[in-house]
């Protein structure tokens, strides 16, 4: 990797390889988040993107290769400074208690508490602006799990944001989320990477939603990192072809002008006047 790109890295990726017992998943792959990026990783179903985020998370121990964060690697930090840096939303992450929703964002201020210190002053404050940022502070007294999908979603980006990580890893944020919560989750992580200066690295299945808001995308399949790059250089219909195996077309958004993918139906095509 060049001095210059490694010097803006703020995740590296250093040809990870992770299996679950002998099923390999991830093979060699590198890539390089920079220093306040909003990147995605995208991918056909089972092409490693969950796995690659709890390798980097350290969730997961890679059979070869290794994860840095701000040049070091993340296998040697302790579980609290981890913690400190990086913030992550798991998919379908189950609440096993019946918390409120309150008590679940004031998790998020755990790494920063020693043992047995109760919160002070500056965890309280944290943990409003979490709830007010993801506008759950209505809900603050509600048990977790009487909560819609998307609600849900919101208090767990909250959770992770008291924790005022400086590197957010979101795997699917925008799952079960009608186009509404959706717009609406996605601008709240846009806010927080432009104005916070957050680094974001999120799985996203909707393609147009990572368009619009990615600054670099990563596409993985069957495992390996196939492209990398702007979302107009990764989406493309010859990379998604290959990738997902899937024909499309790609238009401009009539708005953004960024790149939109319409899927082509097969012999079921309808033209339409
Ligand atoms: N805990 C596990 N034990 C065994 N195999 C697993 C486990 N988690 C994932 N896998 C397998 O690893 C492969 C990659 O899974 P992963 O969840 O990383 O893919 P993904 O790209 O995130 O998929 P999706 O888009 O469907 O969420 C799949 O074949 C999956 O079945």
């Amino acid at each position: 990797m060049p001095r210059s790109e490694t010097a803006q890295a703020h995740i590296q990726v250093l040809g990870v390889s992770c299996a679950y017992g002998a099923h390999p998943v991830l093979a060699g792959v590198t890539l390089q988040v920079r220093r306040g990026e909003f990147a995605g990783i995208v991918g056909p179903n089972g092409s490693g993107k969950t796995t690659l985020l709890r390798a980097i998370a350290r969730v997961l121990a890679p059979t070869a290769g290794s994860v840095l964060v701000d040049g070091r690697d993340v296998a040697r930090l302790g579980a609290r400074a981890l913690a400190r840096e990086i913030g992550a939303v798991a998919q379908d992450t189950a609440v096993p208690f019946d918390f409120t929703v309150e008590e679940i964002v004031q998790m998020g201020r755990l790494p920063h508490l020693g043992p047995l210190q109760a919160e002070g002053p500056r965890d309280r404050q944290a943990v409003e602006r979490a709830l007010a940022l993801t506008r759950t502070d209505a809900l603050r007294d509600r048990p977790v799990t009487g909560l819609s999908g998307g609600e849900r979603q919101r208090v767990l980006l909250a959770r992770a944001l008291a924790q005022e990580p400086r590197i957010l890893l979101l795997d699917e944020p925008t799952a079960h989320l009608d186009v509404g919560h959706q717009v609406e989750v996605m601008d709240l992580i846009w806010r927080l990477n432009r104005t916070a200066g957050v680094t974001v690295l999120a799985v996203l299945h909707d393609l147009n939603l990572a368009a619009q808001y990615c600054d670099r995308l990563f596409l993985l399949s069957g495992g390996r990192l196939l492209a990398a790059g702007t979302p107009a250089e990764v989406l493309t219909e010859t990379w998604i072809r290959t990738a997902y195996g899937a024909h499309t077309v790609i238009v401009r958004h009539p708005r953004t002008g960024c790149p939109q993918v319409l899927p082509l139906a097969g012999d079921a095509v309808r033209v339409v006047g």
